[in-house]
């Protein structure tokens, strides 16, 4: 008997699970044991032109109806966004069918909500195109690392962003040019807010701390900074010292292990560190486990056709699980550990100040590193008279320790101005 798959929304990610369902269809009935038939596909509007090849017959635009209907097996959600894709995913669950979902807004959001519908019908909730597209990384943390302990996630997680910053790299671009850039070749949307500002990579990091950590873990929790701020100076002074600029998400737990963080920013790495060769839109995430060591994920994350195979892949595994009788890893929060504040984030940073250019200068600014008990790694002075900068490097501080040091630098009439302040991951230095 085959299985029946609803298909909520028929988009960038929508039409090429249809054309994989097609395509597939003899494979994929020989690795599930049973066919799968789309037994229905929801769209906003009729008559509208579309790049999936689907029967006519099949368009409805009652996604409601659709995902209670009682020969369906599996609903695929890929409409996006909160409402009505919680509502839809939410009657699939009650009325027992297995829900795929790519949609790291609302598992961001209200993941608890739709866990527990799972939970109280014994129904499977997978959901691994949700983060970093076709790179397997959600089953990786739910199932194959499940009896490690993961002590730290590290990686670029957004490719609009990283492709912007690649390009300012390699160019000298500004910010504006290179989104320009992006949005021309269609990595970047008309409204870039969701991956410049972060809230998509947030979303992604909330995700993977509450896998990582088995806890429950919101977008809100996030520290979040996106990379509109960042200026060709930065990029160009920060490739001077061997460093690049990544947008990284960081969910890392805190040394005694009661809690962990989560946060999401610019930050320098060393260009010897294998995330900083990951160049244009692609993705890679660091899995740091105490029995497994280091280990990195790499490919594209995002895409029709890269972040449809994780939903392929999902519905399989969802198939696979009905037809046995069983069902997957439900959502994990035992350990219920709290998230700190971002004040509490222990890193190294690397900060420019203009300073009036005369004796004692330096020694000011070192003592009010001192007085907040910043230790400097290294510092260097660069141009001359009114076009003096100092660049300092610092050991590990604590976030909250920099922010009062800046603040105190910011009131010193030899600090002329604070040009950037961004924090120095990826190395082990002390
Ligand atoms: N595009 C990617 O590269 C990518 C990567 C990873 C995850 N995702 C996620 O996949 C999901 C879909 O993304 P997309 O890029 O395909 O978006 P999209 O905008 O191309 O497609 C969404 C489709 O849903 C339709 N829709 C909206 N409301 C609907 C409703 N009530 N009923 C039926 N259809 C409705 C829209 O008309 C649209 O065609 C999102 O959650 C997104 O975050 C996308
Ligand atoms: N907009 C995202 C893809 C979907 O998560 C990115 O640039 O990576
Ligand atoms: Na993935």
């Amino acid at each position: 008997m085959a299985l029946k798959v609803a298909l909520l929304g028929c988009g960038v990610v929508g039409s090429q699970v249809v054309r994989l369902l097609h395509e597939q269809a003899d494979d994929l009935t020989a690795r599930v044991g049973a066919p799968l038939e789309l037994a229905g596909v929801a769209v906003r509007r009729l008559g509208r032109r579309r790049d999936a090849d689907v029967d006519p017959a099949l368009l409805t635009t009652d996604a409601e109806a659709l995902v209670t209907r009682d020969d369906v097996d599996i609903v695929v959600e890929v409409i996006g966004g909160i409402e009505p894709a919680r509502s839809l995913i939410l009657s699939a669950l009650n009325s027992g069918k297995s829900v795929v979902t790519a949609n790291k807004a609302l598992l961001a959001e209200d993941g608890a909500t739709v866990h527990a519908a799972a939970r109280a019908n014994n129904a499977d909730l997978y959901f691994e195109a949700a983060v970093a597209g076709a790179i397997p990384l959600i089953r990786p943390l739910r199932e194959s690392l499940a009896g490690d302990h993961v002590d730290r996630v590290l990686g670029i997680v957004n490719g609009t962003t990283n492709y912007i910053l690649d390009k300012m790299d390699s160019s000298g671009a500004s910010f504006s040019d290179a989104l320009e850039e992006a949005q021309a070749l269609g990595y970047a949307e008309a409204d870039p807010t969701a991956d410049v500002e972060g809230f998509d990579a947030a979303a992604k990091a909330a995700i993977l701390a509450g896998i990582a950590f088995h806890s429950r873990v919101t977008a809100a929790d996030v520290h979040r900074e996106g990379i509109t701020e960042i200026t060709a100076a930065d990029v160009a002074s920060a490739k001077d010292m061997g460093y690049v600029i990544k947008l990284l998400a960081i969910c890392s737990r805190s040394e005694d292990g009661r809690s962990f963080g989560v946060r999401v920013h610019p930050a320098m790495i060393p260009r010897t560190h294998p995330l900083a060769g990951v160049r244009e839109a692609y993705n890679a995430v660091f899995v740091e486990a105490q029995s497994a060591g280091r280990l990195m994920f790499y490919g594209a994350g995002a895409g029709g056709a890269p972040t449809a195979s994780a939903v392929l892949g999902d519905i399989v595994a969802v198939a696979r699980n009905i037809l046995a009788g069983t069902r997957g890893p439900e959502e994990s929060t035992y350990a219920d550990l709290v998230v700190h504040p971002v004040g509490e984030t222990v890193t190294r940073y690397h900060v420019s100040l203009d300073v009036a250019d005369k004796p004692g200068v330096l020694a000011r600014v070192a003592d009010m590193f001192a007085k907040q008990d910043v230790s400097i790694q290294t510092v260097r002075q660069e141009g001359l008279g009114a076009d003096a900068q100092l660049v300092l490097v610092t050991h590990r501080a604590t976030d909250a320790a920099l922010s009062a040091t800046i603040e105190g630098l910011r009131e010193l009439d030899i600090v002329r101005d604070v040009v950037s302040v961004m924090r120095v991951e990826g190395d082990d230095a002390p």
